[in-house]
């Protein structure tokens, strides 16, 4: 399964979970209008942690780790850059309306093009009412409530929202990757290649035959790469 918005399963496990929720929640919350851009600010009504504080930093630092560990979203994202994640929350009343990410991100020190768009949830789907993740990608928008610890990495060109929390909390972190294939196509193709190349390394198949389709990927991502 290869098709977005894709979920990457188990970014973090249950001790991390536990670790960044205390980070996390003994942290300065802001209201989320502090990063909200002139459209976007009118839908916008939740709570983030600054970028700069140390809790953010910390659990940042945990997430990084995880996602260069995770084989799934290093092959469907091919990253170049990732922006520093931010955590963000949501009690009942609050929601994030249909918008779109800006194109291009400016965080310490570090411009990004937006390429893809993650959440990784933090909390627990039961823990809270709506506020589910709603990525307008064909004709319907698609409701998404993962598990803790899972991420859904959609393309950032979608229209996006978090529907509004009724009851409990959501936690969440999210960020934006540029990817070293701006080409959607090219990605997604590349994406679909390294699937099948790991399916097949998992059959008996001859070692030169392998070998030959390692050799097809990493000439395309020579090819095709620009950063
Ligand atoms: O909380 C989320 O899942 C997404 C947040 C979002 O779309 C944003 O901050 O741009
Ligand atoms: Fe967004």
């Amino acid at each position: 399964m290869t098709a977005y918005p894709l979920t990457i399963p188990a970014v973090l496990d249950a001790a991390e979970l536990a670790q960044l929720r205390a980070i996390l929640l003994a942290g300065p919350w802001e209201d989320g209008l502090a990063t909200a851009g002139p459209l976007s600010a009118p839908v916008k009504r939740n709570r983030q942690l600054p970028e700069q504080c140390p809790a953010a930093r910390e659990a940042g630092a945990i997430i990084s780790a995880a996602l260069g560990r995770h084989a799934l979203f290093m092959s469907a994202a091919l990253p170049a850059r990732i922006a520093p994640p931010m955590f963000n929350r949501y009690r009942a009343g609050e929601a994030y309306g249909a918008h779109i990410d800006g194109a291009l991100r400016q965080s310490q020190g570090l411009r990004i093009r937006t390429d893809l768009s993650a959440t990784l949830f933090l909390t627990p789907p039961q823990d809270y009412e709506g506020g589910a993740l709603s990525i307008t990608m064909g004709a319907m928008p698609l409701d998404i409530k993962g598990k803790a610890g899972d991420m859904i990495l959609y393309p950032s060109s979608t229209i996006h929202a978090v529907g509004p929390v009724t009851s409990g909390e959501r936690l969440s972190c999210f960020f934006w990757v540029q990817s070293i294939l701006r080409d959607p196509i090219q990605r997604q193709t590349l994406f679909e290649l390294d699937r099948a190349i790991q399916g097949l390394a998992a059959c008996p198949v001859p070692s030169e035959t392998l070998l030959g389709f390692n050799q097809t990927y990493h000439n395309l991502v020579r090819m095709w790469a620009d950063g």
